[in-house]
């Protein structure tokens, strides 16, 4: 078995959450408040800012330079897509919000920025993969059992799209390498990394959903 399988069926309880989650199922039918889609996508955007810099600090302890040029590469394309959000969205709905990180969005990106910064290589790249992973998998149920036609398309077209599903397989790859080569103790600690990120993805989505906010 595969270690991104032995990973998935870890972490498959909170996937199922995620996949059931009211943001999820109302973004599928089309019938997401857009209230709570403009703060998801300001939130998204706060937090891919954050991500970018997590993958390119997690690529400088790769073992060689095609990973590094992987995950910066992958750090690159994660400021494309803020811009884009910036670009599309921040007009279509004329979000300005200035309030900064909700707590979940603040819980999330702290937790891979110090992951990336203090961990190994290995458990940086199993607590940035449920990113990809997730993700992906989010995108393609959506796109299998959307409602047509749906308001938030283009995002569902992002997700379940060729090109993020390139960037995905090539994570995956990465990710089982370095488990192959790894001790027990350190599937271990990547295994924790790992459910932590799907725990976050999880936060993050109920966070737009409740339009979470600091309450003091
Ligand atoms: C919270 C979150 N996780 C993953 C992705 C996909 O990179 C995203 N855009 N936002």
């Amino acid at each position: 078995m595969k270690f991104t399988d032995h990973l998935w069926n870890e972490a498959l309880p909170v996937y199922n959450k995620i996949q059931e989650h009211p943001f999820n199922q109302e973004m599928m039918a089309g019938t997401l408040p857009v209230e709570k889609f403009k703060f998801y996508i300001y939130q998204d955007s706060l937090y891919l800012a954050e991500f970018a810099k997590a993958l390119a600090t997690a690529g400088t302890k790769a073992g060689t330079s095609q990973e590094l040029l992987d995950f910066l590469q992958f750090a690159q394309n994660a400021i494309i897509v803020e811009r884009i959000l910036h670009e599309s969205y921040f007009k279509e709905y004329v979000i300005d919000f200035d309030g900064g990180k909700a707590p979940g969005c603040f819980a999330y990106t702290n937790y891979l920025l110090s992951t990336a910064a203090y961990e190994s290589y290995e458990v940086s790249v199993a607590a940035l993969l449920p990113c990809f992973w997730i993700y992906k998998k989010i995108g393609d149920y959506i796109y299998a059992n959307q409602a047509s036609p749906n308001p938030y398309q283009n995002w569902i077209d992002a997700y379940a799209g060729e090109e993020f599903a390139a960037s995905v397989e090539k994570a995956l790859s990465i990710c089982n390498n370095l488990a192959d080569q790894a001790s027990e103790t350190v599937r271990g600690k990547m295994t924790e990394a790992y459910l932590n990120a799907s725990k976050l993805e999880y936060v993050f989505w109920d966070s737009a959903y409740q339009l979470e906010n600091w309450k003091v």
